[in-house]
This record gives C-alpha cells, sequence and structure tokens, in this order.
C-alpha cells in the first residue's frame, strides 16, 4: 500500500499508520454526505483489521469491567444512516462504552462499505474494547448475490472485495459475555454434546467458508423454533433447534442464555426459550419494506439485559441491493 500516494488535492483527513477518533470523526461525516474515503486509508484498514481479528480466539472472552458498559447489536446489513441513528441515541463507542457487532454488517443495505468501514476503524482504534462476530453474511456466497460485492466494485474496485472477502474469512464466531452470555450470530447445534471448549479448539482458519454442514456453519445459520426438538431449517442451509436445545446448552455450559441475531423481529429483539434464546436484530425497516423496529442490548458490569428499541430514519434516495451484482440469470444472458 506505500507505492499508493494520495493526491494533494485529497480533501479527506489523513491516515497515518495508526488508527485516530479524529479520522473516525472525519469517515462519519464523510460517508453521511455520500463521500468515500482514499482507497489507500481502505486498504490500510482492512488489512490492519483483517491481522487484529486473525489473531483472536474463535470464541472471544470478554468481561464487561467496573465503570463500563457493552451494548450488543445484531444485523445491520448496509443500513448506514440506521446505525448513525443507534449511535445518536445510544452513544458512539468510546474507551468505556464497548460495542459488539453480532454479524450481518454487510449485504441488503445500500451503504454496506460505509459500514464495514466505520467498524473496521472502531476495531482497529480500540481492539479490545470493540467486538465483531461473524454472520452468514460474511461470506462470497453471500456477498455475491446480496449486494457488497457489487458496492464494493462499484465504490471502490475488485482489491477491496478480496480484502474484504479475507478479513471476513478471519472473524471470530463467537464472543463469551462475562462467562454468562454466549453471543454467535445464527445458533445452537445439531449435537447435543457440543461444549464452548468445541468451540474455543475450532480452527476457523482451516476453513474461509463456512459450506453445507459443520460447527461454523451452524453457528452461522441456525434459527430458534418453538416446539422442542431439532427441525428442518427454512433457509435450506442449517436447522431449527427448540427451547429444550437450548436449555440443555446453557445448563452444560454454565450460561445464562444465548444471544443470537439473524433474523428479523418486529419488536427489534424477542426472548425465546423461556428468555434462554435472546434474538437481537438492529436494520430498522429492514430492506426499506418490513415495518420492524431495530434494536439493542446494553450490558453493565452487573451483566443485567436492558433492551432499547429504535425507529429508522429517513436516508438519501437510493434503494436497497442498489449495487447487486446482476442476478445469475442476467449474467448468463450477458
Ligand atoms: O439477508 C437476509 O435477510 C439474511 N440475513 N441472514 N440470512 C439472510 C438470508 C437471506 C437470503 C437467503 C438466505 C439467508
Ligand atoms: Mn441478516
Ligand atoms: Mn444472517
Ligand atoms: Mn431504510
Amino acid at each position: 500500500i506505500d507505492s499508493i500516494k494520495v493526491e494533494d488535492t485529497y480533501d479527506g483527513h489523513k491516515l497515518g499508520d495508526v488508527m485516530t477518533q479524529e479520522f473516525i470523526d472525519d469517515m462519519i461525516e464523510r460517508f453521511k454526505n455520500g463521500k468515500k474515503i482514499h482507497r489507500k486509508y481502505v486498504f490500510q484498514i482492512i488489512k490492519a483489521v483483517k491481522e487484529l481479528v486473525y489473531a483472536e480466539a474463535t470464541m472471544v472472552e470478554m468481561e464487561v469491567e467496573k465503570d463500563t458498559s457493552l451494548t450488543v447489536c445484531g444485523d445491520t446489513h448496509g443500513q448506514y444512516f440506521d446505525l448513525m441513528e443507534l449511535f445518536r441515541l445510544n452513544g458512539f463507542p468510546t474507551d468505556n462504552h464497548m460495542y459488539l457487532f453480532n454479524g450481518d454488517f454487510v449485504d441488503r443495505g445500500s451503504w454496506s462499505t460505509e459500514i464495514a468501514l466505520l467498524l473496521y476503524a472502531y476495531k482497529w482504534l480500540r481492539p479490545n474494547r470493540f467486538f465483531l462476530n461473524r454472520g452468514n453474511h460474511e461470506t462470497d456466497d453471500m456477498n455475491k448475490v446480496y449486494g457488497f460485492e457489487g458496492e464494493c466494485k462499484a465504490k471502490y474496485n475488485e482489491k477491496t472485495f478480496k480484502l474484504f472477502s479475507e478479513s471476513f474469512s478471519a472473524l471470530p464466531l463467537a464472543t463469551l459475555i462475562g462467562k454468562k452470555y454466549l453471543t454467535l450470530h445464527g445458533g445452537l447445534f445439531s449435537d447435543d454434546k457440543v461444549t464452548l471448549d468445541d468451540i474455543r479448539k475450532l480452527d476457523r482458519h482451516k476453513q474461509r467458508q463456512p459450506g453445507q454442514a459443520g460447527l461454523m456453519m451452524e453457528m452461522l445459520w441456525t434459527d430458534p423454533q418453538p416446539q422442542p426438538g431439532r427441525g428442518p431449517s427454512k433457509r435450506g442451509v442449517g436447522l431449527q433447534f427448540g427451547p429444550d436445545v437450548t436449555k440443555r446448552f446453557c445448563d452444560n455450559n454454565g450460561l445464562e442464555a444465548v444471544i443470537r441475531s439473524h433474523e428479523v423481529r418486529m419488536e427489534g429483539y424477542e426472548e425465546e426459550h423461556n428468555g434462554k434464546c435472546i434474538t437481537v436484530f438492529s436494520a430498522p425497516k429492514y430492506c426499506d419494506t418490513t415495518e420492524n423496529k431495530g434494536a439493542y442490548i446494553n450490558i453493565g458490569p452487573e451483566l443485567k439485559l436492558e433492551f432499547h428499541k429504535f425507529d429508522a430514519v429517513p436516508h438519501p434516495d437510493i434503494k436497497p441491493m442498489a449495487y447487486a451484482q446482476n442476478s445469475l440469470m442476467q449474467q448468463m444472458a450477458m
């Protein structure tokens, strides 16, 4: 990247070798005004974060220390202006206001590069105060179809997407909060015997994409169901798990609850399975069509869950999936 020179005419804040709050504040304003940042900085940010998250455990373990708090957010799906609304209501990330984003940062909404770069910039600035779990939309197959690949190529270039793709494969798959709440994007497993240690021991670097079977796929794809036992997934990938599965997993692993995302909820969140399976979704008015609220969860040092809902805000007139590459049929017709 050193060979790339930033032109004197570039009107944005300059980035040196380390991330700064000033750079982030300038980037937030540029993105709000429909501007981009220099591709040199895009490469720097993604490469720095890829190295940071690569070195993290497959299950990150963190505590909410005295005088700090943690906000858990669910899917944001490229809805940058709604993420700004969340930060306006709940506070921007700081040293003692930590954030965890529980996957599906990108795809669908047409400001996916803005969201990904902002979350990455915060990760680089405060790596031990800002946490990212991989979602099923941090994968090549989904990004090709649901807009992120097309948006990277349209706003930046092909290399930008390749770097993001490599960084997505490096992301942790779960984050344990205060030994009581396991957060992951999708949900639980086809096997009752899976323990936190199995997740810790999972070598995520051996398998870059989740595929159609296995622990990684299930962590990114499964959904809760009201009936006991396990059932087929409505998505054709993964499975559905009932309240008994969640109870056994929590009891076997000393957990209070599992916090997951991956599905829209009309109120932005939902406590299911007798409060042991919690869904949090942070993309209000999803795809500009569903009349759902967004939500986030605030957790203090006493590890109590405080649920907050919020509404979508107006955004520039760019539709969801504006950069999605031509559909496969159209591509074949080319
Ligand atoms: O984009 C979504 O709605 C989504 N969020 N998580 N998984 C999906 C999805 C969308 C289409 C097909 C399969 C999964
Ligand atoms: Mn999603
Ligand atoms: Mn998902
Ligand atoms: Mn919208």
